[in-house]
């Protein structure tokens, strides 16, 4: 990019030494601190509930060494909310209080790690999330990616318009969208980058059931051809997914981008959709997320994290990994 100024998350990349640590799992994690989240809205039902619980995730995150803060906003719709009988207006005031709620945090915590740590102090990056359709849909569809014949490009534009549009006007530093599973819904994602001329910078990231593609069944490279096109998406990769795709991923999709390759997996344990449950798979450990992130690093990601059933310890455990090794 000659010439253009470096965006946020360029920078905060550069001057962690090549690789930064974004968050892990937020709603399993805010379960664990005791949150219900057996709803459609699942995560997002906290923001009208028990957002000091949100709070709490964040910190936790930035203590285990967390360089990004991915909001609570992935399954925070405004039919959603409208369907919990709120109105449009309070629907955008919970979206905006995502990002509040991260920014709080990270400026909170910022304060007294600089009082501790002076200027090696690097300052978190918030990122807003947006989920998939698929996640809003709330019964899996993240992982499957037919959302039918109904659903069309202009169906899911008029999905996410809207709330990416008041998830940017509440200042982020990056957006993070996640679990996409198909190729339609990241050229959905990228004509609404361009035609709102988002200023901020994006990650997109994909769901994958068998390692090799995206659930729908739509190669990485078709999904990623639609991707390369834009610049204002600045990282693409893999989130809750099993860890064990992650290093064929990262291989298969340095071949396919320039774009810096963000991998973000789950445990490895399987999502019920119908049932809500986790179920047992082949998983990883904290230990092995610390040996592999060095791997994954060194295999070309740029951000790397955890995403479902992943915690603070798994967080800090790859953080240190990271930071041993540079
Ligand atoms: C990433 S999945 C575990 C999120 C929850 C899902 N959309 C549901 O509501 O069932
Ligand atoms: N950022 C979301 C992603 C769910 S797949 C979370 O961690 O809860
Ligand atoms: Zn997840």
């Amino acid at each position: 990019m000659k010439g253009e100024k470096k965006s946020l998350l360029q920078d905060l990349i550069e001057n962690s030494g090549g690789c930064v640590v974004t968050d892990g799992g937020f709603a399993t994690h805010l379960e664990t601190l005791g949150a219900s989240i057996n709803d459609p809205l699942w995560s997002a039902i906290c923001l009208i509930k028990q957002p000091h619980l949100i709070k709490q995730v964040h910190l936790e995150y930035l203590k285990a060494g967390a360089d990004i803060l991915v909001t609570s906003s992935y399954q925070a719709t405004i039919p959603g909310f409208l369907s919990k009988g709120l109105s449009i207006e309070e629907g955008e005031a919970l979206l905006q209080r995502s990002v509040k709620l991260a920014v709080e945090a990270r400026d909170s915590f910022g304060t007294s790690a600089k009082r501790n740590h002076g200027n090696e102090y690097r300052k978190a990056l918030v990122a807003a999330s947006i989920g998939s359709y698929g996640a809003y849909l709330a019964d899996g569809s993240e992982y499957r990616g037919l959302y039918g014949p109904d659903v069309n490009l202009k169906k899911l534009k008029d999905f996410h318009r809207r709330r990416l549009q008041v998830l940017v006007e509440a200042g982020p530093d990056l957006l993070a969208f996640e679990t996409i599973p198909n190729k339609l819904e990241a050229q959905a994602l990228v004509e609404l980058l361009e035609e709102i001329n988002v200023q901020i910078p994006s990650w997109i990231c994909f769901t994958s059931v068998d390692g090799e593609n995206a659930p729908s069944g739509e190669s990485f490279e078709a999904c990623l051809e639609v991707i390369n096109k834009c610049n204002k998406v600045e990282a693409v990769g893999i989130n809750c997914a099993p860890p064990h795709f992650m290093e064929n991923l990262i291989s298969k999709f340095k071949q396919l981008t320039k774009k810096a390759i963000v991998v973000y997996p789950n445990s490895g344990e399987v999502w019920d959709g119908i049932a809500k449950k986790w179920l047992p798979s082949k998983c990883f450990h904290d230990d092995d997320f610390g040996f592999h992130a060095t791997r994954w690093r060194d295999l070309g990601a740029k951000i790397i994290g955890g995403c479902c059933r992943t915690t603070p310890s798994t967080i800090q455990i790859i953080s240190n990994a990271l930071r041993e090794n540079i």
